[in-house]
């Protein structure tokens, strides 16, 4: 359920007509529904109310701060992997014992950040990160809440892109070696083990592989309580898939049911770190008609939003919504929905049936709330989006959109050249 309807003929985000915001705004732009936002953070934390558990936002998904600080208010806390993302997280007031942060690349400065913020805990993916977060910590006097993220080699089935926990993914530490550096970070005097982490990928539509995961990480996790190990966080991590399409993931309540009943008896406070299902479907990206273009071998709608503001079609093959703002031609059409970028692979939908568009009709990219702004990129020398929030009858804008000088920012011609 979201917030996008129509009210007659006219697209609504909430109680405000999108066609209205473009007109303020121009296109294309980004539009979130606040009360999409909250009412999956609390879809997800009332699915979970029976047991102890800590909700932290993948800020990856979506790091506009008026979205964090719409989740930091119900109670959420947050996923990080960089030191940028740290200081989103404290702009927004985030509590840092609610914070935990992963990721195969920390730098020194960036857990020295962390360490300084006094975040929960680390979740370590390599042997080498281990020593190096002891010896951050040594130096600045600290001590280090740290999980190891282990990779349980479980199939998510779902996109290799976005599959992370297979034995040959980059990410975590494989289980069968977990135990050794777990005994390893106890023998370290500035590490503090508290926790196991487990994420095995992106946009799962199945409760299997989760439970599967689930089975493979309890083991370790009564072994390391066995030899006196003080686990009291299982970090499950993201990956519940939304629908784009006509893909029928489990509902939050599904997938607590699934997981309270995987994890019983373990005596643990459980962490979560959902992204896509808490903003994926509260988004769109509306975007304007250019030109209409009939081609011998296709038809072409170029719209003035591209690859650069919405990478997932071009990056993954993924599949997109696209919707009239305005859906009263019943005429349709079959039609690539494509950018102004100089690539091929600029496109947003492919062979896709659709209204017959006209030139100056206003589209709406749907669920593009997830990993839609915070990859887009200022390729062709695109000065990105500007997002925009609404909530009620309130038009939000969240931010604004990049100007020329906005491009060059920080680039110099030296003297000389
Ligand atoms: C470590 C980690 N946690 C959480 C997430 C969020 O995943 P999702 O957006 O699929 O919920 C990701 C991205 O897949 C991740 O890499
Ligand atoms: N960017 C990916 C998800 C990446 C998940 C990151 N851990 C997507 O759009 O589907």
């Amino acid at each position: 359920m979201n917030h996008f309807e129509y009210q007659g003929n006219d697209l609504y985000c909430e109680d405000v007509a999108v066609k209205d915001i473009a007109a303020q705004v121009g296109t294309p732009f980004y539009l979130y529904s606040h009360a999409t936002l909250s009412r999956h953070m609390q879809a997800f934390t009332s699915a979970f109310a029976s047991v102890p558990h800590i909700v932290c936002y993948s800020i990856k998904a979506n790091s506009n701060l008026a979205v964090l600080k719409t989740f930091v208010t119900l109670g959420s806390g947050f996923d990080m992997v960089s030191g940028g993302e740290l200081f989103r997280a404290q702009q927004v007031g985030c509590d840092p014992q609610k914070i935990v942060y992963s990721g195969v690349g920390k730098t020194e400065p960036e857990i020295e950040a962390a360490l300084n913020a006094n975040i929960l805990m680390f979740n370590v993916e390599s042997p080498q990160e281990l020593e190096t977060i002891d010896r951050v910590a040594g130096r600045l006097g600290k001590k280090a809440g740290i999980a190891i993220r282990v990779n349980p080699d479980v199939d998510p089935q779902t996109h290799p892109y976005i599959s992370t926990g297979m034995k040959q993914a980059k990410f975590g530490i494989n289980i069968s070696q977990a135990l050794e550096d777990y005994r390893r970070a106890a023998a370290m005097p500035n590490l503090e083990v508290i926790g196991v982490d487990c994420h095995i990928g992106s946009q799962l539509t199945k409760l299997s592989p989760f439970v599967d995961a689930i089975k493979k990480i309890r083991e370790l996790v009564e072994t390391l309580k066995q030899e006196g190990f003080a686990i009291k966080y299982l970090d499950l991590g993201g990956g519940l898939g939304i629908t784009y399409e006509d893909e029928e993931p489990p509902t939050p309540t599904d997938y607590a049911e699934a997981i309270i009943e995987a994890t019983k008896g373990l005596d643990v406070t459980l962490i979560f770190e959902p992204g896509r299902m808490m903003v994926g479907n509260a988004g769109i990206l509306a975007a304007k008609v250019l030109y209409v273009k009939e081609g011998e071998a296709k038809n072409f709608v170029i719209v003035d939003a591209a690859m650069n503001d919405l990478a997932r079609p071009a990056l993954y093959g993924s599949y997109q919504g696209i919707e009239p703002v305005d859906r009263s031609t019943k005429e349709r059409m079959v039609a690539d929905v494509v950018g102004p970028i100089c690539e091929s692979g600029d496109f947003l939908a492919q062979d896709r049936e659709i209204p017959a568009f006209k030139q100056g009709d206003l589209i709406a990219v749907s669920s593009a709330g997830a990993y839609g702004f915070t990859m887009a990129s200022n390729y062709n020398s695109r000065p990105r989006t500007p997002e925009v929030m609404v909530k009620g009858d309130q038009v939000l804008v969240i931010r604004q959109r990049e100007t020329y000088d906005d491009l060059i920012k920080g680039e110099s011609i030296p003297e000389g050249i």
